[in-house]
């Protein structure tokens, strides 16, 4: 893969070192034994601002990510004319109905492919508006087009104002009939999630199937959850292909989010390195999150980890254990942690299923097989998946992080163990963790910036 020239000016107000060419890690010197109360959930803080400003009435959330996705989030709402006022973590929003006030404009999303995906849907079952939609450069190439398919069977006028397929797009409110739609779910869930979002304002039932393979079916499984708690109730059955939504109003709520177990995985992941101990306050096994599930490949590979009513925590081992094939298709955010872990390991460690993530904020299998290969760690590259064998990563030149705060997250944790490593852009981080490299100091990694 070529170099990746970072897009800052999809970076938000409440993004982190946003100049700052690169970042130089080395191990702590010693293994970290600490405590962190990690960043809200991405994923609840995106749908549940969005499903406020839906809602009749007004809710409170607490406990929001403050990062570049939920900022563009926010921002977007503001330009519909939602009236909504952030204070620290908190966020008030006076619900809408449905009707977005401000009937015209432009929008722009920065990177954020959950609402690239939640936003059509919502939008178009207004009574009236046309807006467009635009993303960053990244965000314009992955696909939308099984989500406006399916928003157009439901009646909507959703158009292409570009490339077929991709932003921008152009949304021309004027209510959403319902009926019977099929949704692809095989390169992302989150089209699912947009519609299911949506349905509740459709004139008549909707009923959604799904037509292939879906992947990360959990996202679907918080949405409905999160739906539920604003008084709408999904039908669906146990294999989550087949969906059932009546006509209804989402009711303002007041909701505290959960913390996002996607990140809490590198916070767990530097134990497991480093044989520490990490110890996250603010995330317990009752999270829908899929990401929660790295505890099993975490333990799989050595570590002990422990689970109570306030939160997780993880012991590193001596040595990382390897020698398994594991499919990440319902986890595929934790690839790239995955794959960082994985030389340090005493055998290959083989990732397969996860196709869909060639489509995320980079292609993901392809990043990761070239910076580790960088590294001078032999890797094989498959359509699905990758390879990654037992070696000593070594520092040379400063490794590219593809405008994708995962890549950057992710190859920070090899800095652990390497002294040296430099990395690229650190402040992509901000899509999701502003504070990453800050948090990661506290706990005992030297970050030079
Ligand atoms: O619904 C969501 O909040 C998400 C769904 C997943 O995306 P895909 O289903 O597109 O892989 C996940 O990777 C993303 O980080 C968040
Ligand atoms: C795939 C991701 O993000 P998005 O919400 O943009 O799809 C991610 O956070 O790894």
């Amino acid at each position: 893969m070529g170099r990746v020239e970072p897009e800052r000016n999809s970076r938000s107000p409440w993004a982190a070192l946003y100049d700052r060419e690169e970042v130089e890690i080395h191990p702590p010197t010693k293994p970290p034994d600490g405590a962190i109360a990690v960043p809200g959930s991405k994923s609840y803080t995106n749908r549940a601002i969005l499903i406020s400003a839906l809602a009749e009435g007004s809710s409170i959330l607490g406990d929001i990510l403050r990062s570049d996705d939920s900022y563009w989030c926010l921002n977007a709402l503001q330009q519909l004319g939602v009236s909504l006022q952030v204070e620290g973590n908190t966020v008030s929003i006076e619900g809408t109905g449905g009707e977005w006030p401000n009937p015209a404009g432009s929008l722009y999303i920065g990177a954020a492919g959950t609402i690239a995906r939640f936003l059509p849907g919502a939008l178009a079952a207004g009574s009236r508006g046309s807006w467009l939609l635009e993303g960053n450069r990244r965000l314009s190439e992955r696909p939308v087009r099984p989500l406006i398919k399916a928003l157009n069977t439901m009646g909507a006028d959703i158009r292409y104002t570009a490339d077929i397929g991709q932003l921008p797009i152009r949304i021309e409110a004027r209510g959403l009939a319902g009926g019977k739609v099929t949704v692809s779910g095989a390169v992302s869930s989150q089209f699912l999630s947009g519609l299911l979002i949506a349905s509740p304002y459709a004139k008549q039932r909707t009923e959604i199937r799904v037509a292939d393979k879906m992947v990360q079916h959990a996202y679907v499984g918080m949405t409905i959850e999160l739906m539920k708690r604003y008084g709408v109730v999904v039908e669906h059955n146990e294999a989550y292909d087949h969906f059932i939504i009546e006509p209804e109003r989402y009711q303002g709520q007041n909701v505290q989010l959960e913390a996002d177990a996607s990140t809490s995985c590198y916070f767990l992941a530097y134990a497991a390195l480093t044989g520490g101990h990490i110890r996250i306050t603010n995330l317990t096994a009752a999270t829908l999150q899929p990401d929660f599930g790295m505890l099993k490949v975490f333990e799989r590979m050595g570590c002990k980890v422990n689970s109570d009513a306030e939160g997780i925590e993880l012991w590193g081992p001596e040595m990382l254990q390897g020698g398994f094939t594991i499919s990440m298709r319902e986890m595929s955010d934790q690839t790239l942690t995955l794959a960082a872990l994985a030389p340090f390991a005493d055998a290959p460690i083989t990732i397969t299923d996860v196709e869909h993530i060639r489509t995320h904020e980079c292609d993901r299998i392809s990043a990761m097989c070239d910076s580790l290969t960088r590294l001078g760690i032999q890797v094989e590259e498959r359509r699905d998946g990758l390879t990654v064998h037992p070696g000593m990563p070594a520092a040379g030149e400063a490794l590219d992080t593809y405008d994708d705060h995962r890549m950057a997250m992710s190859l920070a944790l090899i800095g652990s163990r390497v002294g040296g490593l430099r990395l690229r852009d650190p402040g992509c981080v901000s899509k999701t963790c502003p504070s990453y490299f800050e948090d990661m100091r506290k706990l005992g990694l030297q970050v030079i910036i």
